[in-house]
């Protein structure tokens, strides 16, 4: 799978960060409290623990599994 641009509107499935790391899921507040639910971005698909960009950075992205670790970007190619 690839992304095209920043990524913004990607909607693939993909779930795992460039590190290897599993992806938190979006609705979730654990281990990471955030601000990035799908309720507050409706139209950012934030859905499961999906890669998104919905914060307009570089490339897809996600909040990770890992404590130590809160975001990352995604294990994906620029188109
Ligand atoms: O819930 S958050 O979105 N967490 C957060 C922390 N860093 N990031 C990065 C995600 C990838 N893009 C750059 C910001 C997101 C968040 C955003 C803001 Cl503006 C302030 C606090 C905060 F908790």
């Amino acid at each position: 799978e690839c992304y095209q641009g920043k990524g913004q509107s990607y909607r693939g499935t993909t779930s795992i960060t460039a590190s290897g790391k599993k992806c938190q899921a979006w609705n979730s507040m654990f281990p990471h409290r955030h601000e990035k639910t799908p309720d507050r971005f409706p139209n950012a698909d934030l859905r499961d623990n999906y890669c998104r960009n919905p914060d307009g950075d570089n490339s897809p992205w996600c909040f990770t599994t890992d404590p130590s670790m809160r975001w990352e970007y995604c294990n994906l190619k620029r188109c």
